[in-house]
This record gives C-alpha cells, sequence and structure tokens, in this order.
C-alpha cells in the first residue's frame, strides 16, 4: 500500500516535474515534521492575530492555486508574538491540495499527510518596503500552515468555496469582499515554527514557517471543490488543479521548535 501510494502519485504539473531544489539550498520547504524530535521551546509566545475582514481584496486563479488578496498598504490585518521580533502584514492566502483524500498538504506530520493545506502569507514591513522586496529577504516572511482534514462542514471556508466556479480558470479573478481568514484558523494555540523556503518559484528561503498542530475540518463536498478548479486558461485543452503541491525537502541542518509540551 506504502509502494502504491509513492508509485501512484507522480506529479505531472510542468512545474513540479522539472522541480530542482534551490541549487544550494540549506533551507528547503516542505519538510516531514517528527513530532519528537521537535524541541519544546518555552520562550515560543502565543501567536496574536489581528485581521480586518475589510482588508480583503479579491480572489484569483493564478495557476499554481486559488488566492485570496488582502490590501497590505497599512497595518490593518497582521500577525505578532510567537517566534516573530515585530508585526508582519497579511498579503494573500492560498491552499494546496491532491487529487484524492489520501494526500494534498505540504508538510507532513510523522509521515501522516492531510488532503490540504493553508497558507496565509504574511511581509515584514519593518526590514522590507514591500511584499516583493520581501520575498528576497532573509525571513522576510511568515506563512502560517493550517492541515485541512476531511469531517464536517466548514462554514466559514464555503464563502470561499461558493466563489470558486467564477475562477475556474487560471488568470481569472472575481471581487471577494470582507471576509475574515481567521475563521479558518484552528482554536488550539499549538505550532511549530522552523525556518524554511517558499514551495514553489522564486523557491526562496526567506520564511519563517509557523505549522498549526490541529487540523481544521471540511467535508467532502469542499474538498471536491477545490480540485474542479483549472490549472489552464479558457480554451486550452482542461487540466484539474490538483496535486499542487511541492515534494518533501531534506530537513538538513535544522530543529523544529514546538510551542507546547
Ligand atoms: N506556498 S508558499 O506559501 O510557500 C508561497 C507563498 C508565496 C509565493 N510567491 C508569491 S505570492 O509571489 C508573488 C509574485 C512574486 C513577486 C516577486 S517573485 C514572485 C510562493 C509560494
Ligand atoms: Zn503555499
Amino acid at each position: 500500500r506504502e509502494n502504491c501510494l509513492v508509485t501512484c502519485h507522480v506529479n505531472v504539473h510542468p512545474l513540479w516535474q522539472s522541480e530542482l531544489s534551490v541549487s544550494g539550498g540549506t533551507r528547503q520547504s516542505p519538510i516531514n515534521i517528527q513530532w519528537r524530535d521537535s524541541v519544546y521551546d518555552p520562550h515560543l509566545k502565543p501567536l496574536k492575530i489581528h485581521y480586518d475582514p475589510t482588508t480583503c481584496l479579491y480572489i484569483w486563479n493564478n495557476g499554481y492555486s486559488f488566492q485570496v488578496e488582502f490590501d497590505d498598504s497599512a497595518d490593518k490585518s497582521v500577525i505578532m508574538g510567537g517566534p516573530l521580533e515585530n508585526h508582519y502584514r497579511l498579503k494573500q492566502f492560498h491552499f494546496h491540495w491532491g487529487a484524492i483524500n489520501e494526500w494534498g498538504s505540504e508538510h507532513m506530520v510523522d509521515s501522516k499527510v492531510y488532503p490540504a493545506e493553508l497558507h496565509l502569507v504574511h511581509w515584514n514591513p519593518v526590514t522590507s518596503t514591500s511584499f516583493e522586496e520581501a520575498i528576497m529577504e532573509n525571513n522576510g516572511l511568515v506563512v502560517i500552515g493550517v492541515f485541512l482534514k476531511l469531517g464536517a462542514h466548514h462554514a466559514g471556508l464555503q464563502k470561499l468555496v461558493d466563489a470558486l466556479p467564477a475562477v475556474k480558470h487560471k488568470d481569472t479573478i472575481v471581487e471577494f469582499d470582507v471576509f475574515d481568514p481567521s475563521c479558518l484558523m484552528p482554536s488550539c494555540p499549538d505550532y511549530w515554527t522552523y525556518d524554511g523556503s517558499l514551495t514553489t518559484p522564486p523557491l526562496t528561503e526567506s520564511v519563517t514557517w509557523i505549522i498549526k498542530k490541529t487540523p481544521i475540518e471540511v467535508d467532502q463536498n469542499q474538498l471536491e471543490e477545490f480540485r474542479m478548479l483549472l490549472f489552464t486558461s479558457a480554451g486550452e485543452e482542461e487540466k484539474r488543479m490538483v496535486d499542487n503541491f511541492r515534494p518533501l525537502q531534506p530537513l538538513m541542518n535544522r530543529t523544529v521548535r514546538s510551542s507546547f509540551r
């Protein structure tokens, strides 16, 4: 069965087919988080999240995932605390998922894979003047990862899911105002944190990852709506947007810290 999973699942998306770790990369993402190897750090503070729902702008299909963009021209939707030395501004969030429920997340926990993973992408306005600049800065970005597991219907997610048919094709966009992504956060405060990279080009090693320990539950219909999206533009031969996750990367000389015992 294990073998089947490995052989059955072959990434076909061109991006990952030519997948090469960043030459000389020493802190690439995603990784498999080995719970027993993570180190409890009592100095880690609780993560503080203040999202202003009116900073939500629109949803679009960028050919890798669907992405919800935020107005990051002021400190309105920010995170602070946790392992962070200052506040970071929310820029966008997106998801990664599989063709079937057996796989889809980018990170794993003790080799357990989830059907999908949410990424909330933030940048450091203290050390950078824009998101694009922060992408190139050491620790210019913070991405919060939340696992999705198959279970109860997620009412907060449904507002997003209802908008997906409008962004079926690559480079389509639809207005999406007043959404508070904190409804997608599990109530459990526990997280792991480690230094890593973006998981799609430019794959820069600029990310402080914060991976929530507890998944959120979504139902089968909601996951299937993700799988109705397309990698391809209107008029092209349709390719379903599934398996848009990067393969695991070597941990190398890194320690994963936990906020909990
Ligand atoms: N999956 S991930 O969260 O690691 C992640 C987040 C952002 C990005 N990249 C983005 S949003 O790039 C925006 C366009 C850009 C600007 C400078 S280089 C690319 C890639 C991967
Ligand atoms: Zn991502």
